[in-house]
Order: C-alpha cells, then structure tokens, then sequence
C-alpha cells in the first residue's frame, strides 16, 4: 500500500497545532523536522535517531509531516484537513510515499507508549521492561494503520481495558495492526475475530498475533465488515473505522452480539456524531459511555439483555 504525505511548512510557534490538526485527522504518524532541534541534539551529542531527509532544510524552517493510508477514508480526512490548516495560515503539499520510505521515518519516532491505565505498546524494535500488572503489546504496524498512539485506537485500548474482563467472544473489525484484537486476547478474551478489508492489514494482524503469543486466541480473516462471520455472536465488538462505516456497521452489529453484548465505535469525527448516535440508536442499541480526545469520539452502546 502506498501512502499520501502531507508536508506543512511552519512557523516554530503554530509546529505544535499543525501537529494536533494532523494527528487528529488520523495520520498514521507525525514527524517533525526542526533543523535548530537537530543542531541542538547533535551539539549536546544525544543518541536520538536523526531523519536523514533533515539536513538539506534552512534553519527557522520547520516542517511538519502526516501520513494517511490510502483507504476509503483517506478523501474524508483530507476534506476535514484543508480548512484546519487554512485556518492556521499555513502552506501545504502532499507526494506519494512509497510503503518503504514511510516506514523508515516513522520507526525513527516510534517509542513505548503508555495507552489506556495498565497497557504499554512496545514497538517489535525497542526494548522494554515490563512493570508489574502491565499488559505490554509488542506491535509492528507495517504499513497498517494501528500503532496505538492515534487517540481513537487509544481510546479504544482504553474502553477494552474496561470491557473485555469477561467477555469470551469479541469482534475487530477493521483490524489494521491488530492492535485491538491483541489487546482484547492479552486482557482475557477466549476467542477474538479481526477482520480487515485490506489484504496486508490482515498479515500484519496475523503476524501480530503471533509475536505477542495470542495466535491461538485470535483468528484473523479478510473481509467486509461482517460479512464473512454471518450467524456469529459476539459478547464485544470493537469497531475503529470512520463515521460513515460505523452507520452502515450498526444494524449488522447489533444482529451480531449476544443480548447483553456490547459495541465501542471509534474512528468518529466529533462533528459526525450525532449522526452515529442516531444509527446505533436505530439499530436498537443503548448509549453506554462516550469518550472524546481532541477531535474524536469513541462510543460504548449495548444491546438489551
Ligand atoms: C482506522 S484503522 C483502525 C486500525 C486499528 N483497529 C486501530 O484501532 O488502530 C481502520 C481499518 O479499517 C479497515 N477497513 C475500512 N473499511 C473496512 C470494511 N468495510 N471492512 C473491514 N475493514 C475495513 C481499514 O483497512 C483499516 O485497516
């Protein structure tokens, strides 16, 4: 899968809103190249890893850069994006990445983050010492979307910390990483199904599975939201896409729980929600709880015992 760069050049001052705007529209990562930053780091002698794209920029010029895969969301995202940064008054280009040198960028800036209250996200590369009662998710996102560090995977993370306990069956759909579907093995959950429409989504989840020892609890499959699991019932399912999918999801997904089950819907743009509350409202299930960072809302909605 290729991807879409978004370069914004930036006033040192506005480097952290274009940042936010970025990573709440859903880049993949953000980089930020700041030749005076990189100065400083090699003056002070610092191990940190130096993009190799940084030297040939003039100090005082900052650029700040986001990645979007190319999904059915990606028109979307850049339809919320042009006015954000027209806002801030700052210029823009976009150029196709190659899968390769997206990767390379952003593992240079991928650490161990704390999501949720007990779980770390370990990238596959950098070591980590367990404390105790942490769940650790050792990840290698590929080119799938699911680090864990977006604010709707994490509030995901967060929601599965809370939810899982007990739940024997659960649903991922829209795997990506397989981030969630690991979680939601690591937290307890006996079987989880990830589904992905995206062919290389679903190795990365396979092969994610493997590397945090869960692959006989999780089965990952390609497929269209619930297509290919008709008749299966789940006690949770989670379900981190966009505002758009989640509507068309919510009546299949309420066929799909257990009575008593539940469904966290994320990846939904604030101003959207309304429309997602009507559609789980429709499909007969009940608000629960709702979560909200940034421009992002994560919402819990059960079905009736
Ligand atoms: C925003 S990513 C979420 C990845 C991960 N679950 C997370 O929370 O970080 C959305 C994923 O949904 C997948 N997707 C989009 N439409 C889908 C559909 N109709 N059926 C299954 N998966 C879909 C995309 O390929 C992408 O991997």
């Amino acid at each position: 899968m290729d991807w879409l760069e978004v370069a914004v050049a930036s006033p040192v001052e506005l480097v952290e809103a274009v940042a936010n705007v970025l990573n709440e529209i859903g880049s993949g990562g953000v980089v930020i190249e700041d030749p005076a930053l990189i100065m400083n780091l090699i003056a002070e002698g610092s191990n940190e890893t130096i993009a190799p794209t940084l030297k040939p920029l003039q100090v005082g010029q900052v650029v700040v850069k986001g990645y979007f895969c190319h999904d059915i969301s990606l028109q979307q995202r850049l339809e919320h994006l042009s006015p954000r940064l027209s806002e801030l008054s700052v210029s823009w280009q976009t150029r196709e990445v190659r899968e390769q040198d997206w990767a390379t960028a952003w593992q240079a800036y991928y650490r161990p983050t704390r999501v949720g209250k007990h779980i770390v996200v370990k990238p596959s590369w950098e070591d980590y010492i367990a404390r105790e009662g942490e769940t650790v998710i050792e990840l290698d996102p590929g080119m799938a979307f699911g680090c864990g560090t977006h604010a709707t995977t994490a509030m995901c993370l967060a929601l599965l910390e809370e939810l899982v306990l007990g739940c024997s069956v659960v649903y991922d759909i829209g795997t990506g990483s397989g981030i969630l579907a690991v979680a939601a093995a690591l937290l307890g959950a006996r079987e989880v199904i990830a589904v992905d429409i995206d062919e290389l989504a679903v190795r990365t989840a396979r092969d994610n599975a493997e590397r945090n020892g869960v692959s006989d609890q999780v089965s990952a499959v390609q497929g269209d939201l619930l297509d290919n699991l008709a008749g299966g019932q789940a006690d949770l399912i989670v379900a981190n896409i966009i505002a758009d999918v989640i509507i068309q999801l919510a009546p299949d997904a309420a066929a799909a729980l257990k009575p008593g089950g539940k469904l966290v819907a994320s990846g939904i743009i604030i101003d959207r929600a309304d429309e997602v509350r009507r559609a789980l409202g429709d499909a007969g299930l009940a608000p629960k709880q709702e979560m909200t960072e940034g421009e992002w809302v994560a919402m819990v909605y059960q079905k009736e015992s």
